[in-house]
C-alpha cells in the first residue's frame, strides 16, 4: 500500500492497453488474515468478483448486479473500502465496482458487505487496467480514483496510477456528462493529474472556485487516507472532471 516497497514481487499480469504495462506496484498482502476474513475471502468474494469475458470483449457492468441500477461507478484502489462502503449504503441505487489488489482491503470491504448485507458492490482483486480494458465505450456514471499511491521518488514517478493512457481509458469508460474525481494529499500528484487531464480532450476539469479543489466533494464520507493526511497536516485537493458530452 506504501509507496516505495521495490523488494515486492512484481505483478505477473501482461500489457493489456496499448501503452499500458501494468499500474500496481504495491503490496498484495499484508497483516496476517484473520479466521473470519480468510472464511469471506473464500466464501463471499468468490460471488462478488467480476469475471472477464474472453480476451477483445466486454463485461456488461448493470448485468453485474442482483437488482435493476440507475448507475454504475467504480473505484480505482479503494484501500480499506470506507468510502465504497459509505457509497454504497447511501447511493443503494448505484451499482458499484470496487477495485484493490490489496486482499486485506478486499477481506474489509467483504467485511462491510456482509455486515450491511449491500447487494449494489462487486469487486476486481486484481489491476484496475485489467478491468478498465474491459468495460464498454460509455458506461459508467462514476470513476473514482481517491489518494493514489505517491510514488514520490523522480524515478519511481512512472509508477502512478494517473498517466495520459490511463485517464484516456477513464474517459473513455464514462457516459457523456459523467465525472472522474480524483483527491491527493499530494500536490505535487494533484499537479501531476491535472496537467495530464488537460492534455485529455474529453475530460474538463469542472472547477471555477478555490472551494471546488480546497472542499471535500458533497455528502463525501472520506477515507482512511485521506483522515491520516489531514492529521499529519497536509491539506487535500479534490478534482473533479466531467466527460464530454
Ligand atoms: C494510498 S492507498 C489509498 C486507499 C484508499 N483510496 C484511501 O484513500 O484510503 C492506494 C491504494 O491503491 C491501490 N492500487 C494501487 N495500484 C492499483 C491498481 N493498479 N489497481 C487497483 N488498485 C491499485 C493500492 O493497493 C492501495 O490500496
Amino acid at each position: 500500500m506504501e509507496a516505495g516497497r521495490d523488494d515486492l514481487p512484481p505483478y505477473d499480469g501482461g500489457a493489456v492497453v496499448e501503452g499500458i504495462d501494468r499500474a500496481f506496484y504495491g503490496r498484495r498482502k499484508g497483516k496476517r488474515l484473520r479466521a473470519g476474513q480468510e472464511h469471506r475471502l473464500a466464501e463471499l468474494l468468490p460471488h462478488l468478483r467480476v469475471s472477464l469475458p474472453v480476451a477483445g470483449e466486454y463485461i456488461d457492468p448493470p448485468s453485474l448486479f442482483p437488482h435493476q441500477t440507475d448507475e454504475v461507478w467504480l473505484e480505482i484502489g479503494f484501500g480499506g473500502g470506507e468510502h465504497l462502503a459509505a457509497q454504497a449504503t447511501q447511493n443503494p441505487n448505484v451499482g458499484i465496482i470496487g477495485a484493490e489488489p490489496f486482499v486485506n482491503g478486499v477481506a474489509k470491504i467483504l467485511r462491510a458487505v456482509d455486515d450491511a448485507e449491500l447487494r449494489n458492490v462487486r469487486i476486481w482483486d486484481e489491476d484496475a487496467t485489467v478491468l478498465l480494458a474491459a468495460i464498454p465505450d460509455a458506461s459508467l456514471t462514476r470513476v473514482y480514483l481517491l489518494y493514489p499511491d505517491p510514488w514520490p521518488k523522480r524515478r519511481q514517478r512512472k509508477r502512478r496510477f494517473v498517466s495520459d493512457e490511463t485517464l484516456a481509458e477513464i474517459a473513455r469508460v464514462l457516459k457523456p456528462g459523467g465525472v472522474f474525481r480524483f483527491a491527493s494529499d499530494i500536490d505535487d500528484y494533484a499537479g501531476w493529474t491535472l496537467v495530464r487531464a488537460a492534455r485529455c480532450e474529453a475530460l474538463t476539469w469542472t472547477a471555477a472556485l478555490a472551494v471546488d479543489w480546497n472542499q471535500a466533494f458533497l455528502g463525501w464520507p472520506g477515507t482512511r487516507y485521506e483522515a491520516k493526511a489531514i492529521a499529519a497536516g497536509r491539506a487535500p485537493t479534490y478534482l473533479e472532471f466531467r466527460r464530454a458530452g
